[in-house]
């Protein structure tokens, strides 16, 4: 579904990303961890083509694709009221647009429907994080990208947002690349993990081998963010 091979990004005289590699296989889940300045954003911005690379290829299958973006303000029309922000992707495949779901969706996401007739500018940061996150699965994707979906949303929020998205994953076969720099959501969505570390893939791991992790970076950030029981599950 997503291909990066040997990736650089320079900005003026500096290099952001290095040699940037990944596969993500259909049916599989890759979480793309780092903290601010690790080149998270630069990444996504390449794979989703608003940028170009200084050296490198991505090869992206966008059929079926659906992406939740860090920007989430502007990633939605401001004139339109929320219910038009939800049906405006099947307006634009023009395909018909089906809410027999949409009730319960809204009560999985904690979303009140008062809120489907108001505008934008009228709904909180996580309230409108989580319209962007069911707009992005109500088209029923194949493939789901999230860059820092989850970030206005409270710790509650975020692990029902999180589960029913695993549930998807399970039901329809979702393919997920999560960009974050919340090593806790990733482990919780993804069977994969990658570290960028100042532009660098500095470690790659399976989620249920965390105790592996080699490098000391990785290692600090586990003590730090997994709770001690998922800790020792893996050693
Ligand atoms: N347009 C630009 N021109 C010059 N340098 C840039 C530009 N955009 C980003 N950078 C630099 O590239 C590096 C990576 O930035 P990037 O925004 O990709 O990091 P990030 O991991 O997304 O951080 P955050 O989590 O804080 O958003 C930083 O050192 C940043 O200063």
């Amino acid at each position: 579904m997503l291909k990066i091979k040997n990736l650089w990004k320079k900005y003026k005289k500096e290099f952001v990303l290095k040699d940037i590699n990944l596969n993500l296989q259909k049916n599989s889940s890759l979480a793309l961890v780092g903290e601010s300045g690790a080149g998270k954003t630069t990444l996504s911005r390449l794979i989703l083509g608003i940028d170009t690379p200084t050296k490198g290829n991505i090869h992206i299958d966008k059929n079926s694709m659906s992406v939740v973006f860090q920007d989430y303000r502007n990633s939605v029309n401001p004139l339109f009221t929320i219910i038009e922000i939800l049906k405006e992707p099947f307006w634009l495949r023009k395909t018909t647009f089906s809410n027999e779901k949409l009730e319960d969706l809204l009560k999985t996401f904690n979303l009140s429907k008062r809120l489907l007739d108001k505008y934008p500018h009228e709904l909180s940061g996580g309230q409108l994080q989580r319209v962007c996150i069911l707009r992005a699965i109500l088209t029923k994707p194949s493939f789901l990208i999230l860059d820092e979906a989850f970030s206005a949303l409270d710790v509650s929020t975020k692990s029902q947002v999180v589960t029913y998205i695993k549930s998807l994953k399970k039901e329809q076969n979702l393919t997920i690349f999560l960009i974050t720099h919340d090593l806790e959501v990733a482990t919780s969505l993804c069977e994969n993990i990658k570290i960028l570390f100042k532009g660098e893939v500095i470690e790659s791991l399976k989620t249920n081998c965390l105790g592996q992790a080699q490098n000391q970076y990785t290692k600090l950030l586990i003590d730090s963010i997994i709770p001690l029981k998922i800790k020792e599950t893996n050693e």
